[in-house]
């Protein structure tokens, strides 16, 4: 019986390569970064509580303006209905596979410092962190493998209405440098994609810049999502492109061939480009892209939009101008930390040996 407070953390990640092409069936690596978390923390109590955040739950306003300013620049939710439906989901997981849970029940509070909307998948960190704590709490961690969990985190945000994809998830819940296979027959065979974990060393050194602008993903993949669905050959085509580069992709940072992953880098963005058009991207996301590579810096979304990570070949002297530029602009930009694989022994005893 578990009577101690139990916390996690989930970190920010970035997609390097290949997205968005993990929300149909592609390929993408993606890394966790470290520059940012969520985290949740359960406390075993009288009754089952989700705790409102005092500053992303806001429901007290100083005035109806700042009502009103805050929920044109935040939206009108926080975590609180991502923590209910990651407890609704995992209750049906466990339900549906015999998985017996224990009586007794818990506060869920959060927290994070993951900037809100902006492509670094902010959303699934607080659902991540909030599923780990459940599985400790009912320990039954053992019992579900780790390859599942991204479905159950995504399934939670689904039944939100989030249009969202699987690379988030998968590199929160392993941490670290990841490739990932999507492909229709991984999918429907095992209910999960392939996960390869990659060395993070293999990695150059990686700088992110980000703005304060909030845009809901889900709005940004409607329309491509649709014409998806509906068979249109150009969006089929050109996310089986973007899928193939990340592909090509591992293969470059295995062999740290750089200038390769560089190139790979813009054509990921410029396919994005075309694919989903200027208007829905926002003119300041394409400005980030464009910033950086006037410096000549290779550069792409982390997500869906709202940051940006660049790489610049030419090393110290080209961060130093980008560095310049984008505080010109007054964009941030700091250097992606990758934070390290969190899986523990009794997760490896998970994995199938695929
Ligand atoms: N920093 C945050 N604090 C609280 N809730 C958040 C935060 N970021 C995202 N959310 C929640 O996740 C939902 C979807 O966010 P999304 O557009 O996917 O952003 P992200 O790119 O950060 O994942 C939001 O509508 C909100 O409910
Ligand atoms: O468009 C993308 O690259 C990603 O968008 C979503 O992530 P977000 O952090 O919310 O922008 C989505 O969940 C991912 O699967 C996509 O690859
Ligand atoms: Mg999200």
């Amino acid at each position: 019986m578990v009577t101690e407070a139990i916390e996690h953390r989930a970190y920010a990640r970035v997609g390097l390569l290949g997205n968005p092409s993990d929300v149909y069936y592609g390929k993408t690596v993606s890394f966790s970064l470290g520059n940012f978390h969520a985290s949740v923390r359960l406390d075993p109590s009288e009754d089952l509580v989700i705790k409102p955040h005092p500053t992303h739950d806001l429901v007290v306003f100083r005035s109806i303006d700042h009502l009103v300013n805050r929920l044109e620049n935040e939206g009108y939710y926080g975590g609180v209905r991502l923590l209910m439906a990651i407890c609704k989901v995992f209750y049906h997981y466990c339900a549906d596979n015999k998985i017996q849970l224990k009586t007794g029940n818990f506060t869920l509070s959060y927290d994070t410092n993951i900037p809100r909307q902006t492509g670094l998948s902010g959303s699934s960190a607080i659902v991540c962190s909030a599923l780990n704590c459940l599985l400790d709490f009912y320990e039954v961690r053992h019992l579900i493998k780790v390859e599942i969990r991204p479905d159950m985190i995504l399934r939670a945000e689904k039944e939100l209405g989030i249009v969202a994809g699987l690379q988030d998830r998968v590199a929160q819940v392993y941490g670290g440098l990841v490739y990932m296979d999507f492909s229709k027959k991984y999918m429907d065979d095992w209910g999960h994609g392939m996960y390869a974990p990659m060395d993070i060393g293999l990695l150059p050194p990686l700088y992110l810049i980000y703005a304060e602008n909030p845009s809901d993903s889900g709005k940004v993949h409607s329309t491509v999502r649709r014409r998806w669905l509906d068979g249109d050959s150009f969006i089929i085509s050109s996310m089986e492109e973007v899928a193939d580069l990340a592909l090509e992709g591992r293969k470059a940072l295995l062999e740290r061939n750089y200038t390769k992953l560089a190139k790979l880098m813009n054509q990921n963005f410029d396919l994005r480009r075309r694919m989903f058009g200027d208007d829905v991207l926002g003119s300041l996301n394409i400005k980030m892209v464009e910033v950086a590579r006037s410096v000549g810096a290779a550069c792409k979304f982390t997500g869906s939009g709202g940051a940006v990570i660049a790489l610049c070949l030419d090393g110290p002297s080209q961060v130093k101008l980008l560095e310049d530029a984008c505080h010109k602009e007054g964009f941030i930009i700091q250097q992606a930390l990758v934070a390290p694989t969190v899986l523990s022994d009794g997760d490896r005893v998970t994995l199938s040996s695929q």
